[in-house]
C-alpha cells in the first residue's frame, strides 16, 4: 500500500506520516528531506543557486542515503551524516530556490523517490510525504491525503519547534508563507488532486490526525475501487 501525504509547511506532514507508518508497520519517506539534502550539497560546493544547470548536475552526482524507518530518520550526503544539518534555517531559507523550483533537480529526485517507493512495495508499503506525491510521484497511491492547517497554526507550530529566539518573526513568516508561495509555483500542493481527501489539522491533535489517516487507510484497503474517481 502507498499512502501519499501532501500539504503546506507546518501542516504536520512529517510527524503525522511517521506516526501512521509506525502504527501500520509501513516504511516512511520524507521527500522534503531529499530537496533539503540537495540544497545542503549545493551550498557546500559553493554553487550559485541561480545556476540551475550546475545545481542539477550536483543533484545527479549526489550520493544520497535516506532511511525509510519511521522511527529512525537519517540522511547522508556523499558519506556525511546531514540529518541535523538539513534542518538548519539556512537550508529552509534556500531550499525553494536551490532545489524545489529547479525542474531538473525535481526530475532527478522524483526518479529516486519512485525507485524507493517501488522497493518498499515489495515489503508491505510506504507512507510518502511531500508536495507532489499524489499528483506526480505516486498517482497510483491507494490513499491520497492533503493535510492542511491555518497559516497561524502552522507558524505557531514551527515556532514552538525551534529554540527560543532561533528565528525572528520575519524569518518564521519567510519559512512558512513565502516558501509555500514559491514552492506552489511548481508543485500544486494546495489543490487536492482527484480522489484526494483533505484533512484540516488546525483543531486536531497529532494523535487525532494519525487516527483519521489510519482509519482512511483501512477503508482504502478494504474497498480500493470505491475510492477511485
Ligand atoms: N495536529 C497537530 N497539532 C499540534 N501540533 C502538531 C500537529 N501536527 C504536527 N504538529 C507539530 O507541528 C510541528 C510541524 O510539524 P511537521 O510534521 O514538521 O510539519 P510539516 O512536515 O508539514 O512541515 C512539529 O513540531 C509537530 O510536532
Ligand atoms: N515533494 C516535495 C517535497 C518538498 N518540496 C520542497 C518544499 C519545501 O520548501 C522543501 C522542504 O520540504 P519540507 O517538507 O522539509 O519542508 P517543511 O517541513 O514543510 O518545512 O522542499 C517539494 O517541492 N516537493
Amino acid at each position: 500500500m502507498i499512502i501519499a501525504v501532501d500539504g503546506p509547511s507546518g501542516s504536520g506532514k512529517s510527524s503525522t506520516a511517521r506516526g501512521v507508518a509506525t502504527r501500520l508497520g509501513l516504511q516512511y519517506l520524507d521527500t522534503g528531506a531529499m530537496y533539503r539534502a540537495v540544497t545542503w550539497s549545493v551550498l557546500e560546493h559553493g554553487i550559485d543557486p541561480a545556476d540551475t544547470e550546475t545545481a542539477a548536475a550536483r543533484a545527479r552526482d549526489l550520493q544520497l542515503a535516506i532511511s525509510t524507518d519511521p522511527q529512525h530518520q537519517t540522511v547522508g550526503a556523499d558519506g556525511t551524516d546531514i540529518t541535523e544539518a538539513i534542518r538548519d534555517p539556512r537550508i529552509s531559507e534556500s531550499v525553494s530556490k536551490v532545489a524545489a523550483t529547479n525542474l531538473a533537480v525535481r526530475a532527478e529526485l522524483i526518479r529516486r523517490q519512485q525507485a524507493i517507493i517501488a522497493a518498499a512495495q515489495q515489503t508491505g508499503g510506504i507512507v510518502v510525504e511531500g508536495r507532489d506525491i499524489a499528483t506526480v510521484v505516486a498517482p497510483e497511491a491507494e490513499l491520497k491525503v492533503v493535510l492542511t492547517a491555518d497559516q497561524e497554526a502552522r507558524m505557531a507550530r514551527r515556532k514552538a519547534e525551534l529554540a527560543e529566539g532561533a528565528v525572528s518573526a520575519e524569518q518564521l513568516r519567510d519559512q512558512i508563507v513565502r516558501r509555500d508561495a514559491d514552492d506552489s509555483t511548481v508543485a500544486q500542493f494546495l489543490v487536492a488532486s482527484d480522489g484526494a481527501v483533505t484533512v484540516d489539522s488546525t483543531h486536531l491533535s497529532l494523535e487525532e490526525v494519525i487516527d483519521v489517516i489510519c482509519r482512511l487507510a483501512k477503508e482504502a484497503e478494504a474497498a480500493p475501487r470505491d475510492r477511485e474517481s
